[in-house]
């Protein structure tokens, strides 16, 4: 480990809700550059996802992301981490394309050129700048996505976390983010319920029930996470079904 700050640390991070605890006690410390979140459905993913970009403060622990606590800096979380969710729409707030990547800019504290100047950089990389007054709702949906993914990559973030981005795009599409994903400098965080995905990726966190169950290499989490989906799946108890 480096001297300067981990990339990610979760420091024993609880997140209670309704008096129901959905996080437990995660604890990870990583510099990996391709980290992957594995469990099955309502395991805790996606609340971890939210956690670890900063929009849904733990009630206990704390989480930093390049050495910045995400809960509690807002604006410096925004040069920290980006996350892409699988719904763009949950994420999309503007009606133009120019007016959705120029936020995150803004709220970071860019000056009004800079943010301009900013996205028309951003636009231009992706050879896209006739998007900039585009109405996004008569975009595709995986035009949207790159939207998203636009809007984060222009805040330049440390870390991006990929909440099942793909999810719902064709596989042209798909190759074409993931080439996008894999050529930025950020270091990706993946929530994925499969272990097929995971196998190049340098740190697994497994988690179950909203804490981990098992952490390290892929070659080792990734085919005890499976052996166990695959006992549980051969069950006809559908009280297994986590959620
Ligand atoms: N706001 C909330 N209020 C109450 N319970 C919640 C809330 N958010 C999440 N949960 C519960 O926390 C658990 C984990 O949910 P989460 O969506 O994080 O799981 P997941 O692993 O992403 O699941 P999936 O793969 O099915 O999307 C579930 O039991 C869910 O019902």
């Amino acid at each position: 480990m480096s001297d300067i700050s981990p990339l990610l640390r979760l420091d024993v991070v609880d997140l209670r809700i309704d008096g129901r605890d959905v996080l437990r006690g995660i604890t990870c410390v990583s510099d990996a550059r391709r980290i992957a979140v594995l469990g099955r459905n309502g395991s805790g993913k996606t609340t971890l996802a939210r956690v670890m970009a900063g929009l849904k403060a733990p009630t206990g622990g704390t989480v930093h992301i390049a050495g910045v606590d995400v809960a509690r800096d807002r604006r410096g979380a925004l040069g920290a981490v980006g996350i892409l969710f699988q719904n763009p729409d949950h994420q999309i707030i503007f009606p133009t394309v120019g007016e959705e990547l120029s936020f995150g800019l803004s709220q970071m504290g860019m000056t009004k050129v800079a943010v301009t100047d900013r996205v028309e950089q951003v636009l231009a990389q992706f050879g896209k700048s006739a998007w900039h007054d585009a109405a996004i709702y008569q975009l595709s949906q995986g035009q949207r996505q790159l939207v998203c993914l636009m809007a984060i990559l222009a805040m330049a973030p440390k870390v991006i976390i990929l909440d099942e981005p793909f999810a719902g795009l064709d596989i042209p599409t798909m190759m074409h983010l993931s080439r996008v994903l894999e050529s930025t400098d950020a270091a990706l965080v993946h929530i994925t319920h499969d272990p097929r995905i995971v196998a190049h990726y340098d740190h697994v966190l497994w988690i179950e029930g909203g804490a981990v169950q098992m952490q390290g290499a892929a070659a080792e989490v990734a085919p005890a996470f499976e052996a166990a989906m695959t006992e549980l799946g051969k069950r006809d108890d559908l009280s297994d079904i986590a959620g």
